[in-house]
């Protein structure tokens, strides 16, 4: 069971890393490209989450504004604007704010000791933790929520370890307001780089924070690979990448990439030394479980990825038994490789295959 969502921290900073200035008017530090971007980063989310204080400063609506995105959500069959939510401690939130007036979103305000003037504008629901809060949103279906600011918020995120990804968009200007709010971290994990967008001057960073989001961005790029196999009849399409211990790509193939029966995982190792001292902490993602057994090669991919030292095996969808009973991941968790599969991707991976069943 998902102990909380997936979580996208969302901010934009100037280039010495404010996210305001200390004027009581906000400031808006993105231009129209990125909030337009925001805004369909929004229209993927299950709920947006900010801190009581950003409700009290900035008085946003956070609804969708594009009716495309909002028709194309209700299409999807959801709500056109994701549910809202907040925490307070003090519970100084007034009801007549935009984040209760606007939109027809359910609004959520998560407070250890539940204020009693915001019944009939907001579901109060009394929780003493942001790991209590995010576990009640998991309960309440959100699977993917983004977290809008402010400092307060993001740090505390980041510093229990609930975020798994970051957008950053920094600005074109300084703010140089000692007394303003700044964007705070703290040491841990090292985010990984995953994108780097110019939207009219303002820079948009894109960093993976948690495992579970390197996972899924290393797999959803060997799935695209798989979109590259010839298509066959008698064999699966198949995408495979091998990443280090850093996050770094170190090679990738596809099936027959190179001659009629090559497998994904096969292309991808065959790209590689195998003295590569990375292959030693390396992780493959395979859009498809490793194969077991082969007919038309002495060495099955489970075999070769044991062979080559790579510890740890990421996929999506496990090998339905259609030209053999694949036991791959079976196999390598019993000869000591970690073995992860992530459900949520197995739709796209089978997608790929939509000819074979
Ligand atoms: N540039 C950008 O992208 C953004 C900028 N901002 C800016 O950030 C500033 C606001 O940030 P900041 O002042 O840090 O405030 P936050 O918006 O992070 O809210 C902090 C408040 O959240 C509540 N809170 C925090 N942690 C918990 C918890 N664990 N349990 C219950 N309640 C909790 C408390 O509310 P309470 O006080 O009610 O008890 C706390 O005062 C504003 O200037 C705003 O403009 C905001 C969002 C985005
Ligand atoms: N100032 C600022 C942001 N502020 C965030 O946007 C919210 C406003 O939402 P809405 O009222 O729906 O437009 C605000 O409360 C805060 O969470 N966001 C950004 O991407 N860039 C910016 O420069």
């Amino acid at each position: 069971m998902t102990s909380r969502p997936y979580t996208l921290l969302s901010c934009a900073v100037s280039i010495d890393g404010y996210l305001d200035d200390s004027s009581e008017q906000r400031l808006l530090l993105s231009n129209g490209a990125d909030f337009d971007a925001v805004d369909e980063a929004r229209a993927g989310c299950d709920a947006i989450l900010v801190g009581a204080n950003t409700v009290r400063r900035d008085d946003p609506r956070l609804v969708i504004r594009d009716p495309a995105r909002r028709a194309d959500r209700v299409a999807r069959g959801l709500p056109p604007d994701p549910l809202k939510a907040t925490v307070t401690t003090g519970g100084d939130l007034d009801p007549g704010s935009r984040f209760f007036t606007v939109g027809e979103s359910e609004k959520l305000v998560y407070s250890p000791s539940p204020p009693t003037h915001l019944d009939g504008v907001a579901t109060v629901v009394p929780a003493g933790d942001l790991r209590a809060v995010l576990a009640d949103l998991a309960g309440r279906g959100v699977r993917r929520l983004m977290v809008e600011g402010g400092a307060t918020i993001l740090a505390a995120l980041l510093a229990d370890g609930l975020a798994d990804e970051l957008r950053l968009a920094i600005a074109p200007r300084f703010v140089g307001d000692p007394a303003a709010p700044r964007f705070n971290g703290c040491p841990g994990r090292t985010p990984v780089l995953a994108g780097v967008t110019d939207l009219d001057g303002v820079a948009v960073l894109r960093y993976l924070l948690s495992q579970a989001a390197v996972d899924r961005h290393w797999l959803e790029a060997a799935i695209d690979e798989a979109r590259r196999c010839p298509p066959s009849r008698a064999a699966f399409s198949v995408g495979a990448v091998i990443v280090d211990a850093a996050g770094r790509e170190i090679s990738r193939g596809y099936s027959r990439e190179s001659d009629p029966v090559v497998h994904a995982e096969e292309s991808a190792l065959a790209k590689v030394d195998p003295a590569d001292p990375r292959l030693a902490g390396a992780t493959i993602y395979s859009s498809l479980e490793p194969c077991s057994v082969r007919r038309s090669r002495p060495a099955s991919c489970a075999a070769l990825i044991r062979a080559a030292g790579i510890p740890r095996v990421v996929y999506a969808w496990r090998e339905p038994v259609l030209f053999v009973d694949g036991e791959g991941a079976e196999e390598l968790d019993v000869a000591g490789v970690e073995v992860v599969q992530v459900p949520d991707l197995e739709p796209a991976a089978r997608a790929v295959n939509a000819h074979l069943l």
